[in-house]
């Protein structure tokens, strides 16, 4: 249903001072039906946004507070840029009335073994998780128009999915046989200090991380292994790129049956017409992070491997924006029946 009240939604960031929760606001600043009501954190408590991210200092918005400090069933809306852990432990205490988009990780897996290993504890809010709709925004539309709680997808998994996802379900290609070769910028890790983010140590190298360890495989493997319908493995490698944001995985994949690349093409091509925030690489071209660099959206380029009955298909987004706040606003434009495109239709970044 559109909205046409006119009322503007009263939102909460949780995570505010980190660097999707900043996102998010950046863009809820542009949002014509969004009114900045809380803004939680943690260390950073106490100080005002402008003092905490400086270039949002034009943005009119409340202070920082503890989460505890807030009166939550004053809001509609809640955005949460959490660790995971304790985003569970945080939404689980937000009352019924307030729908949660939640960036973190927490309510994405829906196999609570599969959490406890690959998450390092019990989930413990499983009460929520059968309710949570899996945020992938164009493959799971009806359930996140419904859904009181939003579990948007990780960032490697939204440009991974988005790319093969279609692939896989038309069984174009073999689902047991997929390499993921993704890269990231180093926002991916937050704004914690961390030693492999450090200038000095991550600027002018590249390296592999998390190898066969990553807890964005069994989130893939989820999601693929649906549209399959059989349980596969995916082969998911991430790597640390010297740049600040932007995100790009390149996916090897066995044509089936007779399929070409041209075949692969056309389905996503047939897939995504219509959709405001897909599009593949016009012909001849390659994608790259700086095509999509600060908007939501995700460009796909399908090619032909040398290699008979193979094919690579690279998929690139920003991984701040289609990889976590952006596709936040993008679902809750659909749970409270805005336009779609509302306040997340700013073209990239270029250079
Ligand atoms: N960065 C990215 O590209 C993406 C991140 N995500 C996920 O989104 C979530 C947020 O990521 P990101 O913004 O990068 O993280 P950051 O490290 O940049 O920010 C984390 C935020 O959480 C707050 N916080 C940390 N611990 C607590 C606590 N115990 N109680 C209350 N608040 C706390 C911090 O507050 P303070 O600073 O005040 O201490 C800060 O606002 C994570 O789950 C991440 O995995 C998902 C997709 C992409
Ligand atoms: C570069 C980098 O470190 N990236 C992060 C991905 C961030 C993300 O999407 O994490 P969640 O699944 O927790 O939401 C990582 O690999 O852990």
């Amino acid at each position: 249903m559109p909205n046409t009240t006119g009322k503007k939604i009263k939102i909460g960031v949780i995570g505010a001072s980190g660097y999707t929760g900043a996102d998010l606001i950046r863009l809820a600043a542009c949002h014509p039906g969004m009114e900045i009501s809380a803004l939680a954190a943690n260390t950073h408590a106490g100080k005002p946004l402008a003092d905490v991210f400086p270039h949002l200092g034009f943005v009119d918005a409340p202070p920082l507070v503890k989460a505890e400090e807030v009166d939550w069933s004053s809001l509609d809306a809640v955005f949460c840029g959490l660790p995971h852990g304790t985003a569970q432990d945080i939404i689980a205490t937000l009352p019924e009335s307030v729908k949660v988009i939640d960036m973190s990780a927490d309510f994405r897996l829906k196999d609570t073994s599969t959490y406890a290993k690959w998450y390092g504890r019990e989930h413990a809010a499983t009460h929520l998780l059968e309710g949570a709709a899996y945020g992938l925004t164009e493959h799971n539309r009806e359930a996140i128009r419904a859904a009181r709680l939003v579990a948007c997808p990780g960032c490697y998994p939204t440009a991974t999915l988005l790319a093969l996802l279609p692939l896989v379900a038309a069984k174009l290609v073999d689902a047991s046989d997929i390499i993921v070769d993704a890269k990231s910028g180093v926002s991916g890790a937050g704004r914690s200090l961390k030693q492999n983010i450090l200038f000095s140590e991550a600027g002018e190298g590249l390296s592999p991380y998390a190898i066969a360890g990553h807890r964005h495989a069994p989130e893939i493997e989820q999601e693929i292994s649906k549209a399959a319908g059989a349980n596969v493995f995916v082969n998911f490698t991430p790597h640390l790129v010297p740049m600040s944001r932007g995100e790009l995985v390149t996916c090897y994949v066995r044509l089936a049956g007779s399929h070409t690349a041209a075949d692969l093409a056309a389905a996503l091509a047939e897939r995504y017409a219509g959709e405001p925030f897909v599009k593949l690489a016009p012909k001849g071209t390659l994608p790259s992070t700086q095509f999509v660099r600060g908007s939501n959206f995700c460009l796909i380029g399908v090619y032909a491997d040398r290699i008979p009955g193979r094919a690579i298909v690279v998929s690139t987004i920003d991984n701040l924006v289609k990889g976590s706040a952006g596709q936040a606003v993008q679902n809750f434009n659909l749970m409270f029946g805005f336009e779609e495109t509302a306040g997340i239709a700013q073209q990239p970044l270029f250079p």
